[in-house]
């Protein structure tokens, strides 16, 4: 028999025993929980910090995937529009890589159709081949393959694909999609009829009028400030020069290759310096810091490029050196296919901008904004003048014809009054 003491005890140790079981339910209930919001919350919104934007030499990033992933990640959270597409991208690629920033994604086999089995050459940098391409909506593209050897080649691509998904702007080559197949890498662009300014002053065919000149120096004014105070983080390009900058059917520029980090050699060692020789800014040269400055320094380059159609690595910064010695010593070295064909006022107002640019002092040369603003006065300026010429013109044709007007009444007067005397 058992005592109403021992059913009590019995009962209390029940209860307490039930009691423990379900606060450890409970407790292990919500840790379980809490850990899934957190896995769910870490797919859909990751942390912004952890997105190697550039690694042009300041990021440390060395994985792919995971470097791709932080870029998604923060551009979805950035946009919020994108997130529901990035995740299902997310869950679906069984290789984990997502489509940046709404950039497509290419098949290999893809690229190979439309390249025509990559045979649709369109030029070779030290990136590697680049190629036409046409998709079949007809839409035509440019298809740049990271080379095999290419040394820096991985991270080139990765540094590109993060950024370029990023930056969007009339005035820069924007990136459309890449791939990623077959152990190859490969980066897709709009594609840019005109070729390359660098093509286009020292081709067979050098036919740019002072218009168009005047125009492209508008345009890779505003890339470049869209670049350096329009993205966030600003970025600086450190590799500007004519080869870099792409003209379109109707001869609009814009800036490309930008988020390349790529090393040329500088001299007969390797330096370290990144950039190309005959636009490096002297200064980075000297202290390697490169700054938005030397990007200044280069666009003042690409300005005379564009005046006199000499190469920098045909003593160009010596003409330029001799130019400024005298107010219209620009007018000794302007390109010959300019002669008589363009308004030397403005050959010198903009040259007067460009050697600004290439100020020894870094600190002493004009932001890009402040060059934006000149080279629009130069543009403002014109038409200010043609306004006033055409209004000029239009008084005089209308006193013309008013004179002729009064000659006519003249004569019918002095022909009435013969008739009444005679
Ligand atoms: N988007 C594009 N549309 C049309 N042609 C292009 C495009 N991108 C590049 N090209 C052509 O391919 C050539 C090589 O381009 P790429 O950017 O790889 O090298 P680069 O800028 O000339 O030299 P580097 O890589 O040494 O700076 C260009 O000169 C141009 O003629």
């Amino acid at each position: 028999m058992v005592g109403q003491a021992d059913l009590v005890i019995i009962c209390v140790s029940v209860g307490v025993a039930l009691g423990v079981l379900i606060a450890c339910l409970v407790y292990f209930g919500i840790r379980w929980y809490k850990k899934r919001a957190h896995r769910g919350r870490s797919v859909d919104e990751p942390s912004l910090t952890t997105l190697p934007i550039r690694t042009n030499g300041f990021g440390t990033s060395t994985d792919f995937s995971a470097s791709l992933t932080s870029s998604i990640a923060a551009s979805s959270s950035a946009n919020p529009q994108k997130t529901s597409h990035l995740s299902r991208w997310n869950h679906q690629n069984r290789d984990g890589f997502a489509s940046a920033s709404g950039i497509l994604k290419y098949s290999y086999k893809e690229i190979q159709r439309a390249t025509q089995n990559f045979t649709n050459t369109l030029g070779q940098g030290s990136f590697g081949t680049v190629y036409k391409a046409t998709m079949p909506t007809g839409e035509v593209l440019a298809a740049k393959m990271l080379a095999a050897n290419s040394k820096q080649g991985e991270k080139e691509f990765q540094t590109e694909v993060l950024l370029l998904g990023r930056l969007h702007h009339r005035n820069l080559v924007n990136l459309v999609g890449y791939c990623i197949d077959k152990g190859q890498h490969i980066l897709v662009y709009e594609f840019m009829s005109n070729g390359s300014l660098a093509n286009l002053l020292y081709g067979e065919e050098n036919k740019l009028s002072w218009d168009e000149r005047l125009q492209i120096v508008i345009d890779i004014s505003h890339g470049i400030e869209y670049l350096h105070e329009g993205a966030v983080p600003p970025v600086i390009h450190r590799d500007l020069k004519s080869a870099n900058i792409l003209l379109d059917h109707s001869m609009r520029a814009k800036v490309s290759d930008f988020g390349l980090s790529k090393e040329e050699f500088f001299d007969d060692r390797n330096s370290g310096l990144k950039g190309t020789y005959g636009y490096m800014d002297p200064a980075y040269i000297s202290t390697s810091k490169f700054t938005m400055k030397s990007d200044i320094y280069s666009f003042g380059i690409i300005i005379f490029e564009l005046i006199t159609a000499i190469h920098p690595h045909q003593n160009l910064m010596e003409y330029i050196n001799l130019a400024a010695m005298d107010y219209d010593g620009v007018d000794e070295i302007i390109d010959k296919q300019l002669v008589g064909k363009c308004n030397l006022e403005e050959v010198r107002q903009l040259a007067k901008i460009a050697h600004k640019c290439l100020h020894k002092s870094p600190r002493k040369r004009p932001s890009i904004g402040e060059v934006s603003q000149s080279i629009l006065r130069i543009k403002q300026m014109r038409l200010t003048k043609e306004d006033t010429m055409s209004f000029v013109s239009g008084s005089f044709s209308r006193a013309v014809s008013q004179i002729e007007d009064q000659q006519v009444e003249l004569n019918r007067i002095i022909t009435m009054k013969h008739r009444e005397t005679g």
